[in-house]
Protein backbone atom coordinates (compact mmCIF):
# COMPACT_ATOMS: atom_id res chain seq x y z
CA UNK A 1 0.00 0.00 0.00
CA UNK A 2 1.17 3.33 -0.88
CA UNK A 3 1.46 5.22 2.42
CA UNK A 4 3.72 8.48 0.60
CA UNK A 5 2.25 11.76 0.97
CA UNK A 6 2.98 15.56 -0.89
CA UNK A 7 3.54 18.66 1.46
CA UNK A 8 4.65 21.87 -0.71
CA UNK A 9 6.07 19.47 -3.66
CA UNK A 10 8.15 17.63 -1.43
CA UNK A 11 6.97 13.55 -1.29
CA UNK A 12 7.21 12.00 1.65
CA UNK A 13 8.01 8.18 1.58
CA UNK A 14 5.40 7.66 4.51
CA UNK A 15 2.43 9.99 5.71
CA UNK A 16 4.18 9.57 9.47
CA UNK A 17 7.05 10.38 11.79
CA UNK A 18 7.56 11.59 15.37
CA UNK A 19 6.40 14.58 16.97
CA UNK A 20 9.04 17.32 18.64
CA UNK A 21 10.06 16.76 21.83
CA UNK A 22 10.22 12.84 22.04
CA UNK A 23 13.08 10.82 21.20
CA UNK A 24 14.33 13.31 19.21
CA UNK A 25 17.12 15.33 21.41
CA UNK A 26 20.29 14.26 19.85
CA UNK A 27 22.15 12.71 17.18
CA UNK A 28 20.99 9.11 18.33
CA UNK A 29 17.79 9.63 18.64
CA UNK A 30 16.97 11.38 15.12
CA UNK A 31 19.78 8.94 13.70
CA UNK A 32 17.07 5.95 14.95
CA UNK A 33 14.11 7.57 13.43
CA UNK A 34 15.95 7.54 10.28
CA UNK A 35 16.44 3.52 9.89
CA UNK A 36 13.21 3.60 10.65
CA UNK A 37 10.13 3.72 8.28
CA UNK A 38 9.02 7.02 9.25
CA UNK A 39 8.62 9.47 6.71
CA UNK A 40 10.37 12.15 8.04
CA UNK A 41 11.74 13.51 11.78
CA UNK A 42 11.39 16.77 13.47
CA UNK A 43 13.88 17.67 15.99
CA UNK A 44 13.60 19.22 19.46
CA UNK A 45 12.42 22.24 19.50
CA UNK A 46 15.52 24.67 19.88
CA UNK A 47 16.20 27.56 21.59
CA UNK A 48 19.60 29.83 20.74
CA UNK A 49 21.64 28.24 23.09
CA UNK A 50 22.22 24.98 25.30
CA UNK A 51 18.87 25.02 27.75
CA UNK A 52 18.95 22.73 31.37
CA UNK A 53 15.24 22.66 31.11
CA UNK A 54 12.78 22.15 33.94
CA UNK A 55 13.94 20.33 37.20
CA UNK A 56 12.71 16.69 37.05
CA UNK A 57 10.47 14.80 37.83
CA UNK A 58 9.16 16.57 34.79
CA UNK A 59 7.84 13.90 32.72
CA UNK A 60 4.66 10.89 34.51
CA UNK A 61 3.77 8.25 32.16
CA UNK A 62 0.00 7.40 32.82
CA UNK A 63 -1.84 4.43 31.23
CA UNK A 64 -2.66 5.72 27.32
CA UNK A 65 -0.71 8.88 27.88
CA UNK A 66 1.91 11.54 29.92
CA UNK A 67 2.09 14.19 31.68
CA UNK A 68 5.13 16.75 30.75
CA UNK A 69 6.64 19.87 32.17
CA UNK A 70 9.86 19.15 30.39
CA UNK A 71 10.45 23.21 29.92
CA UNK A 72 12.26 23.16 26.62
CA UNK A 73 15.40 21.21 27.33
CA UNK A 74 17.61 20.95 24.01
CA UNK A 75 21.26 21.34 22.96
CA UNK A 76 21.01 24.88 21.30
CA UNK A 77 19.94 25.63 17.85
CA UNK A 78 23.10 25.05 16.30
CA UNK A 79 23.40 21.42 16.82
CA UNK A 80 20.35 20.54 15.89
CA UNK A 81 20.83 22.96 12.27
CA UNK A 82 24.62 20.79 11.94
CA UNK A 83 22.58 17.83 12.19
CA UNK A 84 20.43 18.67 9.01
CA UNK A 85 22.72 19.69 7.35
CA UNK A 86 25.20 17.27 7.83
CA UNK A 87 22.33 14.73 7.10
CA UNK A 88 20.57 16.37 3.90
CA UNK A 89 24.31 16.34 2.40
CA UNK A 90 24.16 12.61 2.65
CA UNK A 91 20.04 12.62 1.90
CA UNK A 92 19.57 15.38 -0.81
CA UNK A 93 16.43 14.21 -1.47
CA UNK A 94 14.83 13.75 1.79
CA UNK A 95 13.04 16.65 3.46
CA UNK A 96 13.24 16.75 7.21
CA UNK A 97 11.87 19.57 9.84
CA UNK A 98 13.79 21.85 12.47
CA UNK A 99 11.59 22.86 15.41
CA UNK A 100 12.11 26.30 16.47
CA UNK A 101 10.66 27.69 20.04
CA UNK A 102 12.55 31.01 21.38
CA UNK A 103 10.69 31.97 24.38
CA UNK A 104 10.96 35.40 22.97
CA UNK A 105 10.48 37.07 19.41
CA UNK A 106 13.66 38.52 19.37
CA UNK A 107 15.04 35.05 20.23
CA UNK A 108 13.14 33.19 17.28
CA UNK A 109 14.00 36.16 14.38
CA UNK A 110 17.67 35.41 15.31
CA UNK A 111 17.27 31.82 14.73
CA UNK A 112 15.36 32.01 11.82
CA UNK A 113 17.57 34.53 10.76
CA UNK A 114 19.94 32.07 10.60
CA UNK A 115 18.27 29.36 9.44
CA UNK A 116 17.22 31.40 6.38
CA UNK A 117 21.35 32.20 5.58
CA UNK A 118 21.91 28.14 6.13
CA UNK A 119 22.11 25.54 3.62
CA UNK A 120 18.98 24.37 5.08
CA UNK A 121 16.28 23.00 2.45
CA UNK A 122 13.56 21.60 4.59
CA UNK A 123 10.74 22.65 6.55
CA UNK A 124 11.02 24.85 9.48
CA UNK A 125 8.43 24.14 12.16
CA UNK A 126 8.23 27.26 14.50
CA UNK A 127 6.32 26.47 17.79
CA UNK A 128 3.96 28.54 19.12
CA UNK A 129 2.61 26.19 21.78
CA UNK A 130 5.51 25.43 24.51
CA UNK A 131 3.24 25.00 27.42
CA UNK A 132 5.90 24.62 29.98
CA UNK A 133 8.36 27.78 30.50
CA UNK A 134 7.59 29.46 33.67
CA UNK A 135 6.15 32.56 33.35
CA UNK A 136 5.52 32.99 29.61
CA UNK A 137 1.81 32.54 28.06
CA UNK A 138 1.36 30.01 24.98
CA UNK A 139 1.92 32.83 22.13
CA UNK A 140 -0.62 30.35 20.12
CA UNK A 141 -3.56 31.80 22.92
CA UNK A 142 -2.60 35.54 22.24
CA UNK A 143 -3.95 36.07 18.44
CA UNK A 144 -2.39 39.51 18.27
CA UNK A 145 1.17 38.03 19.42
CA UNK A 146 0.86 35.59 16.62
CA UNK A 147 -0.05 37.87 13.71
CA UNK A 148 3.13 39.97 15.07
CA UNK A 149 5.42 37.38 14.89
CA UNK A 150 4.66 36.01 11.28
CA UNK A 151 4.51 39.64 10.26
CA UNK A 152 7.90 39.94 11.43
CA UNK A 153 8.93 36.17 10.08
CA UNK A 154 7.73 36.28 6.70
CA UNK A 155 9.10 39.87 6.11
CA UNK A 156 12.82 38.04 5.28
CA UNK A 157 12.00 34.16 6.00
CA UNK A 158 12.23 32.44 2.22
CA UNK A 159 11.80 29.27 2.81
CA UNK A 160 8.92 26.25 3.79
CA UNK A 161 7.97 27.36 7.30
CA UNK A 162 5.16 25.93 9.00
CA UNK A 163 3.72 27.02 12.66
CA UNK A 164 3.31 24.34 15.98
CA UNK A 165 -0.15 25.36 17.54
CA UNK A 166 -1.71 24.55 20.61
CA UNK A 167 -5.40 23.34 20.86
CA UNK A 168 -8.65 25.41 20.87
CA UNK A 169 -11.31 25.01 22.68
CA UNK A 170 -13.55 27.04 21.00
CA UNK A 171 -15.13 27.44 17.03
CA UNK A 172 -14.64 31.06 17.54
CA UNK A 173 -11.15 30.69 18.33
CA UNK A 174 -10.68 28.23 15.14
CA UNK A 175 -12.49 31.26 13.28
CA UNK A 176 -9.56 33.59 14.35
CA UNK A 177 -6.97 31.73 14.71
CA UNK A 178 -7.75 30.65 10.55
CA UNK A 179 -7.91 34.21 9.56
CA UNK A 180 -4.33 34.89 10.69
CA UNK A 181 -2.91 31.70 9.03
CA UNK A 182 -4.20 32.81 6.13
CA UNK A 183 -2.65 35.91 5.39
CA UNK A 184 0.50 34.35 5.43
CA UNK A 185 2.51 31.92 2.98
CA UNK A 186 2.56 29.19 5.73
CA UNK A 187 3.78 26.07 4.76
CA UNK A 188 1.89 23.98 7.16
CA UNK A 189 0.18 24.07 10.29
CA UNK A 190 0.93 21.59 12.95
CA UNK A 191 -2.32 21.03 15.31
CA UNK A 192 -1.63 19.89 18.20
CA UNK A 193 0.58 20.18 21.12
CA UNK A 194 -0.04 18.94 24.37
CA UNK A 195 -3.38 19.77 26.15
CA UNK A 196 -1.37 22.46 28.24
CA UNK A 197 -1.87 22.71 32.03
CA UNK A 198 -2.85 19.56 33.20
CA UNK A 199 -2.54 18.15 36.41
CA UNK A 200 -1.93 14.70 37.95
CA UNK A 201 -1.57 13.49 41.00
CA UNK A 202 -0.48 10.63 43.06
CA UNK A 203 -3.00 9.15 45.17
CA UNK A 204 -1.19 7.02 47.22
CA UNK A 205 1.35 10.01 47.96
CA UNK A 206 -1.71 12.72 47.83
CA UNK A 207 1.12 14.73 45.56
CA UNK A 208 1.24 15.96 42.40
CA UNK A 209 3.10 13.47 39.98
CA UNK A 210 5.78 16.26 38.58
CA UNK A 211 7.85 18.76 40.06
CA UNK A 212 7.78 21.66 37.86
CA UNK A 213 4.57 24.19 38.29
CA UNK A 214 3.06 22.53 40.98
CA UNK A 215 2.69 19.49 39.12
CA UNK A 216 0.75 21.55 36.16
CA UNK A 217 2.32 20.09 32.90
CA UNK A 218 1.24 19.18 29.10
CA UNK A 219 -0.87 16.56 28.34
CA UNK A 220 0.04 14.13 25.63
CA UNK A 221 -1.91 10.67 24.70
CA UNK A 222 -5.44 8.49 23.98
CA UNK A 223 -6.95 11.11 26.10
CA UNK A 224 -6.28 14.03 23.56
CA UNK A 225 -7.35 12.77 20.29
CA UNK A 226 -11.11 13.83 20.49
CA UNK A 227 -9.28 17.33 20.75
CA UNK A 228 -6.34 16.55 18.20
CA UNK A 229 -8.78 15.19 16.02
CA UNK A 230 -11.22 18.59 16.20
CA UNK A 231 -8.08 20.81 15.53
CA UNK A 232 -7.22 19.02 12.67
CA UNK A 233 -10.95 18.95 11.24
CA UNK A 234 -11.69 22.78 12.35
CA UNK A 235 -8.61 24.37 10.77
CA UNK A 236 -8.96 21.90 7.69
CA UNK A 237 -12.66 23.38 6.86
CA UNK A 238 -10.89 27.39 7.46
CA UNK A 239 -7.10 27.42 5.95
CA UNK A 240 -7.01 28.24 2.73
CA UNK A 241 -5.83 24.84 0.64
CA UNK A 242 -2.08 25.84 0.06
CA UNK A 243 -1.84 25.47 3.79
CA UNK A 244 -1.32 21.52 4.39
CA UNK A 245 -1.76 20.51 7.68
CA UNK A 246 0.11 18.15 10.20
CA UNK A 247 -1.98 15.91 12.52
CA UNK A 248 -0.76 15.35 16.18
CA UNK A 249 -1.95 13.99 19.08
CA UNK A 250 -3.28 11.08 20.47
CA UNK A 251 -1.81 8.53 17.90
CA UNK A 252 -1.50 4.89 19.59
CA UNK A 253 -2.44 3.03 16.60
CA UNK A 254 -3.52 2.81 12.91
CA UNK A 255 -7.17 3.43 13.25
CA UNK A 256 -6.00 6.94 15.38
CA UNK A 257 -3.80 7.90 12.17
CA UNK A 258 -6.61 7.22 9.84
CA UNK A 259 -8.84 9.43 11.56
CA UNK A 260 -6.82 12.06 11.65
CA UNK A 261 -6.23 11.49 7.94
CA UNK A 262 -9.49 11.26 7.22
CA UNK A 263 -9.63 14.84 9.45
CA UNK A 264 -6.93 16.29 6.51
CA UNK A 265 -4.09 15.38 7.45
CA UNK A 266 -1.13 15.01 5.15
CA UNK A 267 1.55 13.73 7.59
CA UNK A 268 0.64 12.29 11.27
CA UNK A 269 2.91 12.79 13.63
CA UNK A 270 3.07 10.40 17.22
CA UNK A 271 4.86 11.57 20.39
CA UNK A 272 3.53 10.40 23.79
CA UNK A 273 3.34 6.59 22.31
CA UNK A 274 6.47 7.14 20.31
CA UNK A 275 7.84 7.71 23.56
CA UNK A 276 6.88 4.26 24.88
CA UNK A 277 7.60 2.16 21.91
CA UNK A 278 10.50 3.59 20.42
CA UNK A 279 10.68 4.00 16.48
CA UNK A 280 9.59 0.02 15.99
CA UNK A 281 6.23 1.90 16.19
CA UNK A 282 6.56 3.31 12.67
CA UNK A 283 6.40 -0.28 11.11
CA UNK A 284 3.38 -1.13 13.45
CA UNK A 285 1.41 1.55 12.22
CA UNK A 286 2.41 1.06 8.76
CA UNK A 287 0.85 -2.08 9.03
CA UNK A 288 -2.62 -1.25 10.59
CA UNK A 289 -2.73 1.64 8.27
CA UNK A 290 -2.22 -0.20 5.50
CA UNK A 291 -4.56 -3.20 6.72
CA UNK A 292 -7.13 -0.65 6.71
CA UNK A 293 -6.73 0.74 3.31
CA UNK A 294 -6.94 -2.59 1.80
CA UNK A 295 -9.59 -3.16 3.75
CA UNK A 296 -11.63 -0.07 2.47
CA UNK A 297 -10.30 -0.37 -1.36
CA UNK A 298 -7.70 2.91 -0.78
CA UNK A 299 -4.98 3.15 -3.08
CA UNK A 300 -3.30 5.87 -1.37
CA UNK A 301 -4.21 8.69 1.34
CA UNK A 302 -5.28 10.84 -1.44
CA UNK A 303 -8.26 8.94 -1.51
CA UNK A 304 -9.45 9.29 1.97
CA UNK A 305 -8.27 12.59 3.05
CA UNK A 306 -10.32 15.45 4.45
CA UNK A 307 -13.40 13.29 3.19
CA UNK A 308 -14.59 13.20 6.71
CA UNK A 309 -18.30 12.49 6.49
CA UNK A 310 -21.01 14.36 8.67
CA UNK A 311 -24.86 13.69 8.92
CA UNK A 312 -26.08 16.52 6.71
C1 LIG B 1 8.89 23.21 23.30
C2 LIG B 1 8.45 22.90 24.52
C3 LIG B 1 7.42 21.91 24.78
C4 LIG B 1 7.51 21.10 25.89
C5 LIG B 1 8.60 21.21 26.88
O1 LIG B 1 9.79 21.22 26.49
O2 LIG B 1 8.22 21.33 28.07
N1 LIG B 1 6.53 20.17 26.15
C6 LIG B 1 5.44 20.05 25.35
O3 LIG B 1 4.54 19.21 25.60
N2 LIG B 1 5.33 20.83 24.24
C7 LIG B 1 6.26 21.76 23.91
O4 LIG B 1 6.09 22.46 22.88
Amino acid sequence: TDLSTTIAGRTFSNCMMNAAGVRCADDNDLNQIIASPAGAYVTKSATPNVREGNPEPRMKSLPGGCINSMGLPNHGLDYYLNFVLQDQAKRPDKTNLLSVAGTTLEDNLTMLHKVEDSEFNGFVELNLSCPNVPGKPQVGYDFDRVHEILVQVFDFYDKPLGVKLPPYFDLVHFDQIAKILNEFPLTFVNSINSVGNGLVIDPNAERVAIKPKGGFGGIGGTFIKPTALANVRGLSLRLKPEIAIIGTGGVMNGTDVFEHILCGASMVQVGTQFGFEGTRIFKRLSKELSAIMDAKGYQSIADFKGKLKTFD
